[in-house]
């Protein structure tokens, strides 16, 4: 087996008000991110996301079906979104091969049942994906910085100066309820999703990257008048309940992808949150 997929139960926010340091680490936080030539990753029974990396070193990779699903493929009743994280890579999707530069996506819709991500000689492999259960088949699509929905939100004054995104979303692709794309924090920004908001009717993962030597983010999470932090690395996701804010300061800037499984696939619909009314 090279596909391991690891069971993460969900939480209630009275109980999350008494977690210590390590509770909320364990319970939010994946650490240990890339596995050498291992698709891994997380089943959080927060709208069942699958959360992980795909890592191929010196094989090519299956993506296979995991106990949790009793499927007889992964995909027989799921959709996945992939972005490239690392260097250009070739993926196999039912004998079609996509091409995956850098900060690229690539949607598969379910029924798909050979999906084969293959190491390549000029750098390393590092493919972030999430994936929810679908009960429709869309096509298999890539997308580029080019084809996605792109906006440019708040200010240097404000350290939140940053270019979203919007690669796999429903102006850009048909999806049954994923939705994900890709945050670049401007130099001297450090802040991101800031104000805050919460999306009852979605939960969210975020991954951080391109987070520089020795650099560190606290990840802001929970009711927004019960927050409490994360202190995140390259390489390391955050699972956030749909009852949690998710946000973050950087001691440097970095970009980070955000995925969202749920209802409403309106990525407008959240209640944002003031600043001033945060505790
Ligand atoms: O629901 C939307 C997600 O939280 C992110 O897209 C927010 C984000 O990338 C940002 O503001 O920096
Ligand atoms: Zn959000």
């Amino acid at each position: 087996m090279n596909t391991v997929i690891k069971t993460q139960y969900s939480s209630h926010p009275e109980d999350f008000k008494s977690y210590d340091t390590s509770e909320i680490r364990d319970k939010f936080l994946i650490e240990e991110f890339f596995q050498t030539d291992m698709i891994s990753g997380v089943y959080t029974m927060e709208d069942r996301l699958i959360v992980g990396g795909i890592h191929p070193v010196s094989k090519s990779l299956q993506l296979e079906p995991v106990d949790q699903l009793k499927a007889e493929t992964f995909l027989e009743r799921r959709e996945i979104g992939i972005i490239n994280v690392g260097a250009k890579t070739k993926i196999e999707a039912d004998g079609t091969v996509y091409e995956l530069d850098t900060k690229e996506a690539l949607y598969i819709g379910k029924g798909t049942s050979n999906v084969i991500f293959h190491p390549t000689e000029t750098g390393d492999t590092f493919l972030y994906f999430n994936s929810a259960p679908a009960h429709m088949t869309y096509p298999t699509t890539k997308v580029s910085k080019e084809n996605a929905e792109v906006v440019t939100l708040g200010s240097l004054e404000n350290s939140n100066h940053r270019t979203i995104y919007k690669l796999l979303v429903n102006s850009v692709v048909k999806t049954c309820q994923l939705q994900m794309g890709m945050t670049e924090l401007k130099p001297g920004s450090v802040w991101n999703t800031m104000p805050a908001h919460t999306h009852d009717r979605r939960m969210e993962a975020y991954f951080y990257f391109d987070v520089k030597e020795g650099n560190v983010v606290s990840h802001f999470m929970g009711q927004p008048n019960e927050t409490r932090h994360i202190w995140v690395k390259n390489h390391q996701a955050i699972i956030s309940p749909p009852w949690s804010i998710h946000s973050g300061a950087g001691t440097s800037n970095y970009t980070f992808i955000w995925g969202m499984a749920g209802e409403n696939m309106n990525y407008g619909d959240m209640d944002t949150v003031k600043p001033s009314d945060l505790k």
